[in-house]
């Protein structure tokens, strides 16, 4: 049986302070009922993604979409049929949102996001959701203070709310004192701090997850780290994305999109290359390699999270 293709667009509605978002309830008559999602439907004959978003928003929550830009795309197969939910992360609407269809709709915070009912094909949009554009990934430095005054401008001047902590020269004592620092300085501008280095590191720092190396990924058989921590790896190619869906890593890396001056004989992937990695992911992707914040929108228009880099934010 060839199975229905279905094309969803759905809205991740962002409240401005960026605390909440919007979801509602399919009714219980319909496919999926009683489960929460993000608001959408099925793009009519020869519209867009976005034309399909634009008209749905207006007949399910009664608002106009002014500025949206690509959340995530998921591919996912259920029994009877393959969905692409095609979601847009939402920015700026004209409107009060309510649910003109009889459903019930809530802002809900990022962080109790995980406590609803929502299908199966959701959870890649739950984590994109909840996960900032921007990646940073710190530089090799010999000297804390130096490390944590770096740290403390990219927090404070550029906005960034995720970090991975990466110091493959320190000692391992080293590096738990170090990254008890960087987690004390991380929690004080709301920002997610991820070691990079094995699973159990976890059990001596209170961090918010590891980043698996794409070596120590291909040596798991499953996931090392409790669903409440993230987990994130570094990914090259297909094989390695797969594995990383496998043993479920809630988001990657993807790299190099560029040569580096750190890799410079690796081969780059290009725009073209990642954007068709980045479509079967089923999961966010940050592109990573001589990527700039300035790349991040051209980033997200090819279906990825965003970019991570270590240059651009350490200064
Ligand atoms: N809108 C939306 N649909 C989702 C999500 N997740 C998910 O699996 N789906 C599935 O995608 C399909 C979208 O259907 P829909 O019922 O919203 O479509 P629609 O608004 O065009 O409804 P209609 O067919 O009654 O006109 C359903 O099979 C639904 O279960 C989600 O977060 N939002
Ligand atoms: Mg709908």
């Amino acid at each position: 049986m060839v199975k229905r293709r279905v094309h969803v667009a759905a809205a991740a509605i962002v409240s401005r302070d960026r605390q909440e978002v919007l979801i509602a309830r399919r009714p219980s008559t319909v496919d999926q009922g009683g489960l929460w999602e993000f608001p959408g439907g099925k793009l009519a004959p020869y519209e867009t993604g976005f034309e399909a978003l634009r008209r749905e928003l207006h007949e399910e929550l009664g608002v106009e979409i002014q500025r949206a830009q690509p959340l995530i795309r998921v591919h996912h197969e259920y029994p009877d049929k393959h969905i692409l939910l095609d979601v847009w992360q939402v920015h700026e609407f004209a409107g009060e949102p309510f649910g003109r269809e009889g459903q019930a709709v809530r802002w809900v915070p990022m962080e109790e996001l995980v406590n609803y009912p929502f299908p199966a094909a959701n959870l890649p949009i739950l984590r994109a959701v909840m996960l900032p554009t921007e990646y940073l990934i710190s530089a090799e430095e010999d000297d804390d203070a130096d490390f944590l005054a770096k740290l403390e401008r990219a927090l404070r001047e550029d906005g960034i709310r995720l970090v991975q902590l990466r110091a493959k020269t320190l000692a391992h004592e080293a590096y738990v004192a170090r990254a008890e620092q960087a987690l004390a300085l991380c929690r004080e501008h709301a920002a997610r701090l991820l070691l990079n280095g094995e699973p159990s590191l976890l059990d001596e720092v209170d961090a918010d997850g590891i980043h698996l190396t794409s070596e120590r990924l291909m040596s798991l058989e499953r996931r090392p780290i409790a669903e409440g921590k993230w987990l994130s790896a570094s990914t090259h190619d297909r094989a390695q994305l797969e594995q990383a869906a496998r043993i479920g890593c809630d988001f990657v890396t993807l790299s190099p999109l560029r040569t580096t001056p750190t890799h410079p004989d690796a081969d780059p992937l290009g725009w073209h290359d990642f954007q068709q990695l980045v479509e079967t992911a089923g999961m966010p992707v940050f592109a990573l390699g001589g990527m700039t914040r300035y790349d991040a929108d051209h980033a997200r228009a090819v279906g990825a999270q965003g970019i991570a880099s270590i240059r651009d934010f350490w200064k």
